[in-house]
């Protein structure tokens, strides 16, 4: 159960006890969303990233949701990857895959990896490429506003730098406007090169859901969510702002633990009893 939620400039917070309830919590906004896109669309086209995220959507192997959810109708793509092979331990697939997609009953053919034979230059455009055919019959939507891909929901993970998808802190491909799939050579995390869904292109999104969670993240989550001084600017993480969609971040009470909200509402608690 939720134990505060909030909506804020930055989107809706909702913030849980513990990493475990952010897991259930997860699973059951994903499950939701992907019923109502089935329903609207007849798809549901979700976008993966890397790190902790992908063991909190672990509920979604489990009762009920393996039975309820119409896995038939997923589409699985990643807002960002490594450029390794598939089979690396550093791989955001294999990741996946292990964690997740070999454990749900999903069409081989929906799952979007990325050319894990070309160089990352190569690997980027044609992942574009094929997004872009898939936008052609609407099996990803399309934005209203630019020629974007819309996708149903991209999940997306925090690093303690404030970096999201592989959009790291002062990096140029942050004012990328024209590419919807870059890359970089440079990562400041290993490995170094990595593709990545570019701005324009999350902020393209129906939802956008960032998972966050561990003391770790507790100062940057607090300059990304509330307006506390000019160095907060140039945080990827507080650059993603889907216009036309909804943006909620599923925090655990220790990532949470710096944000105004969570001390107001740990204030109010303390003076109720
Ligand atoms: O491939 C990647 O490295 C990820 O997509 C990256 O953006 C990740 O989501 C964050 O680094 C948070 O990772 P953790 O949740 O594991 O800290």
């Amino acid at each position: 159960m939720s134990r505060s939620g909030c909506h804020t400039e930055r989107g809706e917070l909702r913030i849980y006890e513990s990493s475990d309830e952010v897991a259930t919590e997860l699973a059951d906004y994903i499950a939701e969303l992907s019923e109502v896109s089935v329903k609207e669309r007849g798809f549901f086209a979700i976008a993966l990233s890397g790190g902790s995220l992908i063991s909190l959507m672990r509920k979604l192997c489990g009762a009920p949701y393996n039975k309820t959810v119409d896995w038939t109708k997923w589409y699985i793509f990643w807002a960002d990857e490594r450029v390794v092979p598939k089979n690396h331990a550093d791989s955001n697939y294999k990741l996946a895959k292990d964690c997740l997609l070999s454990k749900v009953p999903l069409i081989p053919s929906h799952v979007y990896s990325i050319n894990d034979s070309l160089s990352a230059e190569e690997a980027a455009s044609e992942y574009e490429f094929v997004l872009r055919q898939l936008v052609k019959t609407r099996t990803v939507g399309v934005s209203e506003i630019n020629d974007c891909p819309k996708f149903d929901l991209i999940l997306l993970g925090m690093g303690p730098d404030g970096h999201v998808a592989s959009l790291f802190p002062n990096h140029m491909i942050l004012e990328e406007e024209d590419e919807w799939v870059t890359y970089i050579t440079d990562s400041p995390e290993p490995p170094p090169e990595r593709l990545t869904f570019t701005l324009p292109v999350i902020n393209s999104a129906s939802n956008v859901a960032v998972v966050v969670t561990g003391i770790g993240k507790a100062e940057t989550l607090h300059l990304v969510i509330d307006d506390v001084g000019p160095d907060c600017s140039v945080l990827p993480a507080r650059m993603v702002n889907p216009g036309n969609g909804n943006l909620v971040w599923f925090l655990d009470k220790l990532a949470a633990s710096e944000l105004e909200a969570f001390k107001c509402t740990e204030q109010e608690g303390k003076s109720r009893k």
